[in-house]
């Protein structure tokens, strides 16, 4: 998109050195107008101003400044150049800050919820959007790790390829979500979007956190927990109002992180019990289950505390997706939606009529039992599904189809073989997205932490044959999880993108022919 920047080259140069941002700048001419930011030099198409980041190469700002940069940004000078650089000390932040005001601020414009968590951003975000787009009117912009959804029109829907974008592309979605009317946004923030700047200087209206386990703990992400756990506690510095979950770990940091910038009256805690025993204080709204089965949940909310009671959400609901660990997740989503105008019938209609790509997508069949596609590729995922399953069908089989990813999330496979070995009967190990690994070689990791006397496993590298294999062996009561790929559509392989046709169309297609 095409447009005079909202700021001028010296109202940047304040910017940066306000937030003592900027090492020095090689501009003469501070009157020079830009167009565009760009941080890609093949997206460059006019008078730009370009970001260097990452692992860069000085030949890609020669392609910008052939392409039409006008002055770059940069932690280094450039000399293969003659277009004059601004050098800083922090070249993430300053994209960030530099994005926003390009932009305007939009974020001024647009109300946002944000989400954080190991586990239930995405399904807590749709929920959310679910309920809010009642309210306004299908006005309510997503940022998820499934969609980027900035408007209403088939172009304004596009598949994510992060969970939180980098800071320009954010800002850019932002900016094209008001310009479409939006009038509010829900969005996953991930701990690497802190961990790398992505968010710098963003703030929320509503901030979520809904639980924290290992994971993301290796190279090229987290060295350690204690880092996982600090990037995602940012959010809450970065929240108005914050949303705790009483009932995972870690909840007293998590509390003293959202209190250190946010007064108690603007702390909501939700949990399955009255009180938050390590705090020794009440939770503002207490969540049972009435009913939980293979398809659906039905849930009571109940506020304990005065400020909780304000809100008034009181009430039973039902919530159109399985698995009791969404029942959370859908209080979680009640909850800030309330916060942001939503009524208890758009909260009641949201929850009954969310549906989310590749998250306990379920596939009944006659002869086979019951087939779900879900999203689950960590211990903390898999064990919540399994141990779901286990509860609501003791007696049948449980098989298990799963692979793990090569050079990201390494002791994801750990988890995985541990989960397997706590619920299921059967498991097909298999391959997803093997980067530059061997997927055998994963799935022996895998079976090293299943317990063989429980568990029968096998390795079929090609993943439609073992869910064919899974699916068509399995019997009446059995139940049969593909889990880990949900709807994406490649194998990432040696820096490629295989297309692949997706676990859910995969068992579509089949339950079909059952
Ligand atoms: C390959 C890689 O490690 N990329 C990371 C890195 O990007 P980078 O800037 O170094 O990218 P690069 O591909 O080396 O390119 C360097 C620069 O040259 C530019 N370039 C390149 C080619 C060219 O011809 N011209 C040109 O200008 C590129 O546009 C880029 O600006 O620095 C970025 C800083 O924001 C990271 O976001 C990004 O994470 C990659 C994309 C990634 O997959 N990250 C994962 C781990 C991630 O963030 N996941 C979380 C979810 C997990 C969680 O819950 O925590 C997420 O938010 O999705
Ligand atoms: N609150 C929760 N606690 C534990 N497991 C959950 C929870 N919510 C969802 N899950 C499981 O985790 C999987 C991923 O859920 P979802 O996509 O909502 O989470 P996410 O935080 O966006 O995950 P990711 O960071 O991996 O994209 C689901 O398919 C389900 O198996």
């Amino acid at each position: 998109m095409h447009k005079l920047a909202q700021i001028t080259l010296d109202e940047a140069l304040v910017i940066l050195n306000e937030h003592h941002l900027l090492v020095k700048s090689q501009l003469s001419n501070l009157s020079l107008n830009f167009k565009q930011i760009a941080y890609n030099s093949k997206l460059v198409s006019g008078k730009s101003l370009f970001f260097c980041k990452g692992n860069f190469k000085a030949s890609y700002l020669l392609d910008a400044q052939n392409r039409g940069a006008i002055a770059y940004v940069s932690e280094q000078e450039f000399t293969n150049v003659a277009i004059p650089g601004i050098i800083v000390n922090d070249i993430q932040k300053s994209m960030s800050l530099l994005s926003a005001a390009f932009f305007g601020f939009p974020q001024n414009h647009l109300p946002t919820i944000a989400f954080t968590g190991t586990k239930g951003k995405t399904t807590s975000a749709y929920f959310a959007k679910s309920i809010l787009d009642r309210t306004y009117q299908q006005k309510v912009a997503l940022f998820s790790t499934i969609n980027t959804v900035v408007g209403n029109t088939a172009n304004d829907v596009v598949k994510s390829s992060l969970t939180t974008p980098e800071s320009l592309d954010l800002f850019t979605n932002m900016n094209a979500a008001v310009h479409n009317g939006m009038t509010h946004l829900v969005m996953e923030v991930s701990s690497q979007a802190y961990k790398k700047n992505r968010v710098y200087g963003l703030h929320y209206d509503v901030g979520v956190f809904l639980n924290i386990s290992p994971d993301h703990i290796g190279r090229n992400e987290h060295p350690t927990f204690a880092d996982y756990l600090h990037c995602k506690e940012q959010l809450l510095v970065n929240s108005n109002i914050c949303i705790l979950n009483a009932d995972g770990t870690h909840i007293r940091d998590i509390y003293y992180a959202a209190k250190t910038t946010t007064q108690p009256e603007n702390i909501y805690i939700y949990g399955r019990e009255a009180e938050v025993t390590e705090l020794g204080i009440p939770v503002d709204f207490q969540y049972q289950s009435l009913e939980d089965s293979l398809t659906s949940n039905k849930i009571s909310i109940t506020a304990n505390t005065n400020h909780a009671k304000k809100l008034a959400i009181d009430g039973n609901y039902t919530i159109s997706i399985p698995g009791d660990y969404n029942e959370g997740n859908a209080v979680t989503a009640a909850i800030t939606s309330c916060l942001m105008g939503a009524s208890v019938a758009d909260i009641e209609y949201g929850l009954a009529h969310t549906t989310v790509p590749g998250r306990m997508e379920i596939y009944p069949t006659k002869e086979h039992g019951t087939i779900y596609v879900d999203y689950a590729h960590n211990y903390g995922s898999l064990h919540s599904v399994l141990n779901f399953i286990k509860e609501q069908q003791p007696k049948g089989q449980i098989v298990v189809i799963t692979g793990s990813t090569g050079d990201k999330g390494i002791d994801r496979r750990e988890g995985l073989g541990k989960a397997i070995g706590e619920f299921a009967n059967k498991a097909y190990l298999t391959t997803d997205d093997p980067a530059t690994e061997d997927p055998k070689v994963i799935a022996e990791t895998i079976s090293q932490h299943i317990d063989h006397d429980k568990v029968a496993v096998s390795y079929i590298a090609d993943r439609k044959a073992a869910i064919t294999k899974a699916v068509t062996e399995s019997l009446p009561g059995d139940v049969v999880l593909v889990a880990g790929k949900g709807h994406d559509a490649f194998q990432k392989i040696n820096g490629r993108n295989v297309p692949y046709a997706g676990d859910a169309a995969i068992v579509a297609n089949l339950v079909k022919g059952l």
